[in-house]
């Protein structure tokens, strides 16, 4: 099983558990703004180690912001396997084509 998805099904554990002793639950426990919000201020944070830091800061930023977005998906009803599935079905779709497809309606 890859990360990601052994990461999915860990938050999907603990989302029930304590919030005393997991962040997920404690998450949780503080409702779905504050679950996006985090989201948001961890793509914020993307941007800027993405344009002034290193690569380790970028890469810990991203790890939050997978991590972050793992737990709104999972809030929302919405598996790792959605997405992916969503993915491969662009897949081989250049974004400029699906773009001028759009304004062509
Ligand atoms: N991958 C992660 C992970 N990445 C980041 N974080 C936490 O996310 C938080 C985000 O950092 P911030 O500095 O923004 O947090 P903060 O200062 O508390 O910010 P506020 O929420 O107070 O605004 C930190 O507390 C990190 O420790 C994570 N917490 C948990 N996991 C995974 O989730 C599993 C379950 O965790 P628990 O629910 O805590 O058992 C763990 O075993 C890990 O595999």
């Amino acid at each position: 099983m890859d990360t990601l998805t052994r990461l999915e099904q860990t938050i999907c554990q603990r989302m029930g558990a304590d919030p005393a002793t997991s962040y997920v639950a404690r998450l949780h426990a503080k409702g779905l703004p504050k679950i996006a919000q985090k989201v948001g201020e961890e793509a914020t944070e993307t941007v800027i180690a993405a344009l002034g830091g290193d690569k380790a800061e970028l890469t810990g930023e991203a790890a939050d912001l997978l991590f972050h977005l793992l737990v709104l998906l999972n809030a929302k009803g919405v598996s790792l396997a959605d997405v992916i599935a969503e993915l491969d079905r662009r897949e081989g779709t250049s974004g400029l084509d699906e773009k001028a497809s759009r304004s062509a309606n």
